[in-house]
């Protein structure tokens, strides 16, 4: 069964309280069932975990070297300027999504741009928690190929 790790980024932990507008009105923890729900639809093993800070997060990427089949990230504001990050990501040989719940091009200038896109396979911007479950399906049809 493929092992796939899924990191929500700094204030994903706040769901449901954040401007809904943009991320839902549902909490990390209901994003958090419906992403296993799914998994198990497809036969996939999930990890979840939210780090507040970059380091925690990096932590995990490098620990996924040789431990999981795919990554899904969601990096929060990190996405726009942590090239530790980015370098993380770098690393690993396995397929990395960005995922965001809010479309980030119709948004502030500044979240235009994703330093870690260059490193990822591919991204999922703009979908809600429905982002989340297209990268799972991704992630499906790229093992398949393998
Ligand atoms: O924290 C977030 C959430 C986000 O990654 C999203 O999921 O839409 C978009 C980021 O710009 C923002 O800082």
């Amino acid at each position: 069964m493929p092992n796939i790790l899924v990191i929500h980024g700094p204030n994903l932990n706040m769901l449901g309280k954040r401007n809904q507008n943009f991320y839902g009105s549902r909490s990390l923890e209901d994003i958090n069932n419906i992403i296993e729900r799914k998994a198990n639809e497809i036969d996939f093993n999930v990890d979840i975990y939210q780090f507040s800070s970059e380091g925690d997060i990096i932590t995990k990427l490098n620990e996924a070297f040789n431990e999981y089949d795919g990554v899904i990230i969601n990096a929060g504001a990190y996405t726009h300027y942590s090239i530790a990050i980015r370098d993380a990501i770098e690393i690993l040989k396995i397929p990395v999504i960005e995922v965001h719940l809010s479309n980030i091009y119709n948004r502030d200038e500044f979240r235009k741009k994703s330093v870690i896109s260059p490193v990822c396979k591919g991204q999922i911007s703009g979908f809600g928690y429905v982002s989340y479950l297209l990268a799972l399906e991704a992630i499906k049809y790229l093992l398949q190929e393998d």
